[in-house]
């Protein structure tokens, strides 16, 4: 395998996580716990988690002070409450997302877990499943995340009982019956002691299971990628200043579906134009496939007029192309929602305009259920709009393809991003 295809794979080996739970259940301990067993941390920030441990006294070193640390450091400046943290054990890359449980609203939630392939839902053994555990399951859920961990943590303090691991498994499953979620895993842990984290515990013999960090290398992550709609919004058009390039012209983006080939006839949208791909060039040179989520540059056999925000697809599978769209919307900030609302848009690699044509309904978070009383949306609410855009967009629906399917509404005046849009 040449080196570039070597490292296309790897990428493609990168499972995005996310974690989920209410106050205290003990998310900041089980990340620490799982960066300090797979012994992911670095040496400094090590000694200097022994330092302030000693410092407040603790016999034992407080995981948990390696989150809040990094949160700390992030807590200035970024509106939204999310931090990524990374590792790798030989077998996977991970990124985590990572959002505090005082101030775990939905939009944080559905910030961190919007390019998640899984989600952690953490649960004190003690408690059950709560309300906050359903609102977090039912998010997973309306976003289509294939994986979900749901972690029983605290069994050091229900003296490592199998029958509470099993009440809360079949509590959850009940529930989850109702969702969307393909692949269910449920895991006794103890972040604190470090119980089936990265170690078997010894102290639950009865659970014949994987640990957790076995289940996050494990998870098959390869089919959670669209491999048969081939989507390429175009990013950037490179066209070399130089000499030696003077006849380059590439197109730069990130597949997000299907499989493009040299020599594959495709048409460019909104023009309809259509050639074959002539190269399929990367830093590392030339490939003879490129596919979600490789970042490519293509050229193409003619000289046809793309720019950025058009799309490369294949004349026999081509997305929706539509002005009027409807969609789930989770909205993200503190002026609400109003039909007749004028928003900046963002969809793959397009930019556009848009108004609210209408709220159709609002959704009961915790049940997925539809309230009627869905004329405005606020903060946090999530519900399903109808909207009008300037130009038309080429898309799929959301479960078919998150990438192509997901789009962001954005303040025109502030920048910020407002709403948090699936197509239906
Ligand atoms: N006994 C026991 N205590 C735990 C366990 N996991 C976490 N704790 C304790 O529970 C408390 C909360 O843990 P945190 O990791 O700070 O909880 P959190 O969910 O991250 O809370 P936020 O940082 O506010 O989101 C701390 O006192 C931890 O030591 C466990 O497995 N067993």
């Amino acid at each position: 395998m040449s080196g570039t295809l070597q490292s296309q794979y790897l990428e493609m080996d990168l499972l995005r996580l996310t974690t989920a739970g209410s106050v205290d259940d003990g998310k900041s301990t089980l990340i620490g716990r799982l960066l300090y067993d797979s012994k992911s941390i670095f040496e400094d920030q090590l000694e200097s988690i022994q330092r302030s441990s000693q410092q407040r006294g603790e016999g034992n070193i407080n995981l948990a002070l390696l989150t809040d640390g990094l949160r700390a450091e992030r807590e200035q400046g970024i509106t939204i409450d999310v931090a990524y943290r990374y590792f790798a054990t030989p077998k996977r890359k991970f990124i985590i997302s990572d959002t505090p449980g005082h101030v775990q609203y939905t939009r944080n939630m559905v910030t961190g877990a919007s390019t998640a392939n899984l989600a952690i839902v953490l649960v004190d053994a003690r408690h059950g499943v709560i309300e906050q555990t359903c609102r977090h399951a039912s998010i997973a859920s309306l976003l289509e995340l294939p994986h979900l961990v749901l972690c029983i943590n605290k069994m050091d303090l229900v003296d490592y009982q199998e029958e509470v691991f099993e009440n809360i498994k079949k509590e959850f499953e009940n529930f989850a019956a109702k969702l969307d979620i393909p692949d269910i895993h449920y895991i006794p842990i103890s972040a604190l002691r470090g119980d089936n984290v990265v170690e078997k515990s010894e102290n639950m013999p009865w659970y014949q299971g994987g640990t957790l960090l076995y289940t996050l290398e494990n998870v098959h992550i390869g089919s959670d990628y669209n491999h048969i709609d081939s989507r390429f919004p175009v990013q950037y058009v490179i066209r070399p200043q130089s000499d030696q390039y003077h006849d380059y012209r590439g197109y730069a983006g990130r597949v997000e579906g299907g499989i493009f080939r040299p020599g594959d006839e495709v048409i460019a949208l909104p023009s309809g134009f259509s050639t074959r791909i002539k190269s399929i060039d990367t830093m590392d040179g030339p490939v003879e496939e490129a596919f979600a989520p490789m970042s490519v540059t293509f050229t193409l056999e003619d000289d046809i007029d793309i720019s950025r925000g058009d799309m490369i697809v294949k004349p026999a599978n081509q997305p929706q192309v539509a002005q009027d769209i409807e969609l789930m919307v989770c909205w993200l900030n503190e002026a609400p929602l109003v039909p007749g609302g004028k928003y900046a848009l963002k969809h793959t690699t397009k930019e556009a305009r848009c108004v609210v044509k209408e709220v159709r309904y609002k959704l009961d978070i915790t049940s997925l259920s539809r309230l009627e009383d869905g004329a405005t949306l606020a903060l946090n609410d999530i519900g399903r709009i109808k909207i009008r855009t300037t130009s038309p967009l080429f898309f799929d629906s959301y479960r078919k393809n998150r990438g192509t399917g997901s789009l962001i509404l954005v303040n025109e005046f502030t920048n910020e991003t407002v709403g948090a849009g699936m197509i239906i």
